[in-house]
């Protein structure tokens, strides 16, 4: 006898006369029907496995049991890997991510920055032979790293980081040092407790001169005990807002000396006599960051979809209020307010995913001519990567927590994954560059390019500007050239604020800072440009049924038209926007709401994410949000007894006191 699953009778209804095809919508988002299989046989392979569940809540563990608990899973995930059907590569990335991984390891993965930065930065600075030494012993799990860079004292202003690397040419060794407590590394992931090794970012000190930061590979705890080296100052930082299990720690150097050949050689060399040999582009040394900021792209992208998903679905099972006076209370996403509120971050979805495979796409071209030693990409992956990273990450962040406030008091559970999803968002706006820093470092890419008529593709369109005339068409390919209009006016305006602070007598850097505002918004409307164009064209450019690039395209025309209704203004500013034409694109906006909301719930079941990903009774499958909402709560260690003992200590003497 086959047992019937349940299904919530409003979400069937959602689902019934689905207009185009669902699994075309997740091959296209897999990147083809192979990759679809590949992924489902790798996501069964994992959630089958009974010793990766969890017996409690991670919620109720103590911050010390949910680092272990999580090494546990950590360390069996990376047993299993060997048997993957999937390959090792394609498992990695689903593992460490926000996808399949973040199913099993909810408050972050201890090894995450082995293979996130550690394995990347060995081969990205590593010479061929110190690959030969390190990466096999890496990839075989004998040695576990970090990345560790920022300090107490320093994050950003990497110029300004203090761990010295002192080359003794006696002895051929360098002494590392932290001169102060601001110059302790802290904050790496896996630091604390996990890795014992680190590929750290020291300023290199040879000959009596300064030659900026290097990546030395260090070995911080003994291979069989664990214990920090002599020298080795190590710990964990403590309790974060989220990604608590990722063990972020502190590191200090007491004189510890380590081989010259630990020095990270491929873009510059110490020689023995202590003679320093320049790397072609300062920068080199930065690759690592300039590869998780592409990675992070990505990942922002998938959080999103999961809260996408759970409000989206919970939003068609939800029932409050009155719409038509006396009818039954309404599915709350029929409140056009609910749709103005969660169809925007899915249609998001799909334009950040579609600009961040652009900037993969990039990444990968310019690390191929950068190994033949061609430089010429390296500044516009830089300007792309930065920009990508912190459109992305902030964007995502506002419309998680949008999700979040979309599900009323039931998102603000625990329970709900929006505190963990949040969490991991919102990190992605400070690490790996905070975003502001990184907005202004677009800028100078844009300034820099507008001014002397000479950049890479992505900021082609500051230099040929386009001419004709000014009109305002409101097709999709109309309105890229809105978006670019108002790029290429916001650059002009931060220029013009520029020359005017040097008119005012300021000094460069002076007149930099005091544009600051300016320039962001310029940085951001770049960004803004990029997803725009990238999600129109690559629908022009895809083989889809009709029905497909049908709803696709309606996605898309919201999601342009929802960042011009945002921020009108720039467009009044730079694009000869007019009421009339405001208007007219809010009453398409509005018609797109309706057009597109009887298929919300098909969409998100195109993102296909299976319920242990979601990790959500709002968002599960079925729409049985009540029953697991109250099995969620039977969980809590407070419904054990019917009285607590603490009655018995604090609260009963409380009654009977008679104050
Ligand atoms: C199996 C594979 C793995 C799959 C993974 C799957 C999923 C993973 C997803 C998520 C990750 C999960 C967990 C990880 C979590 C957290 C990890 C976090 C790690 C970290 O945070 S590491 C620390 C990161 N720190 C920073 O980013 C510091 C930010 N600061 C800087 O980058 C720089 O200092 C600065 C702000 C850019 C400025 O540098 P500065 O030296 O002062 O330079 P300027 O004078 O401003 O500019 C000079 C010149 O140089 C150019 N420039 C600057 N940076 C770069 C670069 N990176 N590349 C190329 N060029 C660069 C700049 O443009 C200037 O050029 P000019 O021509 O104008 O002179
Ligand atoms: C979850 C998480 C994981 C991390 N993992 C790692 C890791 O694995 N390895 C590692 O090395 N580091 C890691 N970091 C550190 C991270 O990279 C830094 O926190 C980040 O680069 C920001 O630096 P900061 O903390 O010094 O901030 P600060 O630079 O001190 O920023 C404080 C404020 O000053 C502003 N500000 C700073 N400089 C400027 C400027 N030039 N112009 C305008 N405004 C400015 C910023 O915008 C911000 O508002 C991690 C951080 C987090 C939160």
């Amino acid at each position: 006898m086959t047992k019937e699953i349940y299904e919530n009778p409003d979400l069937k209804k959602e689902r019934q006369n689905c207009p185009f095809n669902k699994e075309e919508i997740t091959n296209f988002l897999d990147g083809g029907k192979e990759k679809t299989t590949e992924r489902r046989q790798l996501e069964t392979y994992i959630l089958s496995d009974e010793q990766l569940k969890d017996a409690v809540p991670m919620e109720y563990l103590s911050h010390a049991d949910k680092y272990a608990e999580e090494l546990r899973k950590s360390c069996l995930l990376m047993h299993k890997l060997a048997d993957s059907p999937a390959g090792q590569v394609q498992t990695l990335r689903a593992l460490m991510g926000a996808g399949l991984g973040s199913a099993i390891l909810k408050e972050g993965n201890p090894i995450a920055l082995h293979y996130v930065m550690f394995i990347p930065a060995l081969m990205g600075q590593g010479t061929v032979e110190q690959q030969a030494k390190w990466l096999e012993k890496a990839y075989n799990l004998n040695i576990i790293g970090t990345y560790a860079q920022t300090e107490l004292g320093h994050g950003t202003f990497l110029r300004g980081l203090e761990t010295k690397a002192t080359y003794d040419p006696v002895t051929k060794e360098f002494v590392l040092e932290s001169p102060s407590l601001t110059a302790y590394k802290w904050w790496p992931g896996s630091l604390g407790k996990t890795a014992n090794y680190a590929v750290v970012m020291a300023q290199l000190y040879t000959k009596g001169k300064c030659e900026g930061i290097h990546p030395f590979m260090v070995q911080l705890r003994d291979e069989e005990t664990h214990e920090p080296l002599p020298g080795i100052l190590v710990g964990e930082i403590g309790p974060k807002l989220g990604m608590n299990t990722n063990d972020n720690g502190y590191l200090g150097f007491d004189k510890v000396r380590i081989p010259r050949e630990q020095l990270l050689m491929k873009h510059s060399q110490v020689l023995e006599d202590g003679t320093y040999v320049k790397p072609t582009n300062s920068k080199l040394s930065y690759g690592t960051m300039v590869f998780v900021r592409v990675v992070v792209c990505q990942d922002v992208t998938v959080n999103l979809r999961k809260a996408v998903t759970i409000a989206t679905r919970y939003s068609c099972v939800r029932r409050q209020s009155e719409l038509k006076p006396g009818d039954r209370e309404p599915q709350v996403m029929d409140y056009q307010a609910q749709q103005h509120k969660l169809l925007p971050p899915l249609a998001a979805t799909f334009g950040f995913q579609l600009a961040a495979d652009h900037l993969w796409n990039l990444y990968n071209t310019a690390n191929n001519s950068m190994e033949q030693g061609d430089m010429e990409l390296l500044p516009d992956l830089h300007g792309l990567s930065c920009a990508l990273k912190a459109l992305c990450s902030s964007e995502a962040a506002n419309f998680v927590e949008t999700c979040r406030q979309s599900c009323g008091g039931h998102g603000y559970m625990s329970c709900s994954n929006f505190p963990r999803i949040y969490g991991q968002v919102t990190a992605a706006i400070t690490y790996e560059g905070e975003n502001t820093v990184l907005w202004l470092q677009v800028a100078r890419y844009l300034v820099k390019t507008r001014k002397e008529k000479s950049g890479g593709l992505s900021v082609k369109y500051l230099i040929d500007e386009e001419k004709g005339p000014r009109t305002v068409d409101t097709t999709p390919e109309g309105i890229v050239k809105l978006y670019r209009r108002v790029a290429v006016g916001l650059v002009d305006i931060a220029i013009a604020e520029l020359e005017n602070n040097s008119r005012k007598g300021y000094a460069p850097h002076d007149a930099w800072n005091h544009a600051a505002v300016h320039l962001i918004k310029a940085a951001q409307a770049h960004a803004r440009l990029f997803v725009v164009e990238s999600f129109v064209d690559s629908l022009k450019g895809s083989r889809l049924s009709a029905p497909v690039r049908a709803i696709l395209s309606q996605l898309c025309e919201l999601f342009i038209i929802y960042w011009i209704l945002d921020r009108s203004g720039d467009f009044f500013l730079c694009a000869n926007l007019k009421k009339e034409d405001l208007l007219q694109l809010n009453s398409k906006y509005v018609q797109l709401l309706a057009a597109i909301r009887p298929q919300a719930v098909n969409i998100v079941d195109s993102f296909d994410l299976r319920d242990e990903i979601l990790g959500s009774p709002l968002g599960c499958w079925d729409g049985n949000v009540y029953q697991r909402l109250f099995d969620e709560a039977a969980k809590s260690p407070l419904n054990q007894k019917n009285v607590h003992e603490s009655f018995h200590k604090y609260l009963k003497p409380l009654l009977k006191s008679n104050l």
